[in-house]
């Protein structure tokens, strides 16, 4: 089995795929795009990509590629401990940092970081945290730095300047798992934590109080949310639609009730899938 990822090599996309599927061949795609398009096209059976960051909220680029270009059923959900580090070349080790390049989630995951320590230095943004570690890697002549992981750091043989620069402990990000072809993950490892059903939910427009009757059929119901967000629906400014997790996997009962008394509203439902979630658990060991 195939699953593309976030690549290159050294991602945390890559650290979350691999801690799912230990025995599968993980290949790397340059973007979210093209990893879920590389499921699309056949080339792949799954594929697993960011979907929301503790500090930085969600990954719009997951979501809207998702939502508006390529609809893959959810099958799986597994949450990653964040841990940030500064890596240098190691014939640099010495130099004034000039510019910072990563993945700009990563970037400002550590904003509090580099204005109290690097205020002077440029950013650069690049497709993921590994590819700005390989960037550094191959550029020694330049005085750089990438804000990446440890596995980067292995990866590319690069050196910690400051390691656990993230703003906030306990920073996570959410992955989840699409594919057409697999069913539901059904994992003894890592640790499984929760069971969800994600749904898009679209109002009637010009309907007042319509966000809270859709509150209300979950609610009485005793169905638990655990997000609700709004996205923009790209049709015109002030139109949105509605992601709502709940806690559990899609029963014969009260989740169609729910979509039923939805639909009945006039809201348009659309279940993007129901899962189990799991989640690896922090390295205790520390980088070189
Ligand atoms: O650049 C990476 O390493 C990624 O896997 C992407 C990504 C993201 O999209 O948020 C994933 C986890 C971290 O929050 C930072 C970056």
């Amino acid at each position: 089995m195939k699953i593309s990822y976030l690549g290159p090599k050294g991602t945390f996309t890559e650290m979350a795929a691999r801690g799912l599927f230990k025995e599968q061949e993980l290949v790397p795609y340059q973007t979210i795009p093209f990893c879920m398009d590389a499921v699309a096209a056949g080339e792949v059976d799954a594929t697993i990509v960011p979907i929301e960051n503790a500090i930085e909220g969600s990954v719009n680029m997951t979501l809207d590629y998702l939502i508006h270009k390529q609809r893959l059923p959810i099958i799986g959900g597994v949450t990653v401990p964040i841990a940030q580090h500064l890596l240098v070349h190691p014939e640099n080790r010495q130099q004034p940092i000039e510019k910072i390049v990563s993945h700009p989630h990563a970037i400002a995951q550590c904003h509090d970081f580099l204005q109290a320590k690097l205020s002077g230095a440029e950013w650069e943004y690049m497709n993921s945290t590994g590819a700005a570690a390989e960037f550094v890697a191959s550029h020694p002549e330049q005085k750089i730095a990438a804000i990446a992981n440890e596995l980067a750091a292995e990866e590319y043989q690069l050196v910690p300047l400051h390691e656990n620069i993230h703003d906030y402990s306990h920073n996570r990000t959410s992955f989840v798992v699409l594919s057409r072809t697999l069913d539901m993950l059904h994992l003894q490892e890592p640790e499984h934590i929760a069971d969800k059903t994600s749904l898009m939910v679209t109002l009637p427009s010009d309907f007042s109080g319509a966000l809270h009757q859709v509150l209300s059929a979950f609610a009485w119901r005793k169905l638990n949310l655990t997000k609700i967000e709004s996205r923009p629906t790209k049709t015109g400014l002030g139109n949105y639609f509605f992601l709502i997790d709940v806690d559990g996997l899609a029963d014969d009962v009260l989740i169609p009730g729910a979509v039923s008394e939805l639909e009945a509203l006039g809201c348009g439902v659309d279940i993007l899938g129901s899962y189990p979630c799991y989640q690896l658990v922090p390295q205790a060991e520390k980088i070189r």
